[in-house]
């Protein structure tokens, strides 16, 4: 018998697994996502490496965060423009240009939480293997 907790629920994994397959067509058809796949590999193995507090973890987990939430809209909107305007149309490059900046401005602030956390931590951590 299907209650209506149970269809709730039900509804709730249907959402978890079709956002997944999202991720999966964008990681498939996104050559920078899956760049953003082996970065964030890196950062979680130096994060596992090196001391950090909670809260260097936690600005370096949202860092990368910022960037797969940038990195699936802008893919998001590049598909939806394509599908809308696909001749060329001044406002669609510009649609696309945004987007595109969006990434740019969260990779930028990816990677100074990166030098900013890890640098000095990854410096003390190899000054201490070495020496
Ligand atoms: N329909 C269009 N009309 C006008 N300019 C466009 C259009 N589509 C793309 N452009 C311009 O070309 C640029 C690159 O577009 P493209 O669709 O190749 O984006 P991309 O970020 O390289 O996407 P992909 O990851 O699919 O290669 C856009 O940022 C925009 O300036």
């Amino acid at each position: 018998m299907t209650t209506p907790r149970h269809g709730r629920r039900r509804r709730e994994v249907d959402s978890f697994r079709w956002a997944a397959r999202g991720v999966r067509a964008a990681l498939v058809r996104e050559p920078h996502l899956r760049f953003h796949a082996a970065a964030t590999v890196v950062v979680a193995v130096l994060a596992a490496l090196v001391p950090l507090t909670p809260a260097e973890r936690a600005a370096l987990g949202l860092a990368v965060g910022l960037v797969w939430v940038a990195e699936l809209v802008n893919t998001a909107v590049e598909r939806l423009v394509d599908l809308v305007s696909p001749g060329f149309d001044p406002v669609a490059g510009q649609v696309k240009d945004i987007a595109a900046g969006a990434v740019l401005v969260a990779a930028v602030v990816a990677a100074g939480v990166g030098a900013t956390v890890l640098g000095p931590a990854l410096a003390g951590w190899v000054r201490s293997a070495v020496g």
